[in-house]
């Protein structure tokens, strides 16, 4: 692939990400282009996945479950499937089927802090399988390091206190970072480190 082909990419997809933003922030009642600030020196990349097929697809995940990071995920896939979400109400895992020419669009961990919650970070998880190979683009529109992620003032007073304590992007990202990839044996950090308890409100 050549360099003008993947900037290309990136700079259409970074324009989707801002579209899309604008369009949940209108959601929330905010103006438009209130999340613009965040992207100013953004930490956003691809990531390009390959699945091999396996031939014992029930013993094996292409991804373990996980809640992306960042804003939002734009992920295009082929058209084998793989991806699943987890179902909030009994948990079970639902197959997003591929669709040509579109995006499987995530809500990631900030969104959910930003909106306290109105909109959820969805945990998902890639399968393998044992026709084909699978591949698929994940764009992670990230805000920059320095973003102090927190529910927004506008979101919250005296009926919806924040459900979230502030914390720094950059370091939540090293932070997951520290485990290479490797499975560990207790979770990563989560923003659920960060929930204000009722109980606990400090
Ligand atoms: O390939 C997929 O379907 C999912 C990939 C994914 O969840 C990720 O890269 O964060
Ligand atoms: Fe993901």
């Amino acid at each position: 692939m050549s360099r003008e082909i993947c900037e290309g990419y990136v700079e259409e997809l970074e324009k989707l990400g801002h579209k899309l933003m604008e369009l949940i922030a209108t959601s929330l009642g905010l103006p438009a282009k209130r999340f613009g600030e965040y992207f100013k020196g953004q930490t956003s990349s691809v990531r390009l996945n390959h699945y091999p097929l396996c031939p014992s697809p029930e013993l094996a995940l292409g991804v373990g479950r996980h809640k992306d990071p960042g804003v939002l995920t734009l992920l295009a896939q082929d058209d084998i499937g793989g991806l699943e979400v987890k179902r909030k109400k009994d948990g079970e895992w639902i197959q997003v089927k591929p669709v040509p020419d579109s995006y499987a669009v995530d809500v990631g961990d900030i969104i959910q802090v930003w909106s306290n919650e109105k909109y959820e970070s969805v945990e998902h998880r890639a399968t393998v399988n044992s026709k084909r190979d699978r591949y698929s683009i994940a764009f992670f529109f990230y805000p920059s390091h320095s973003t102090i992620v927190e529910p927004l003032e506008e979101l919250i007073g005296p009926q919806n206190p924040p459900k979230y304590k502030p914390y720094s992007f950059g370091k939540f990202l090293a932070n997951r970072k520290r485990s290479n990839f490797k499975k560990l044996n207790v979770d990563n950090i989560q923003i659920s480190d960060f929930k204000i308890s009722p109980a606990n409100p400090n």
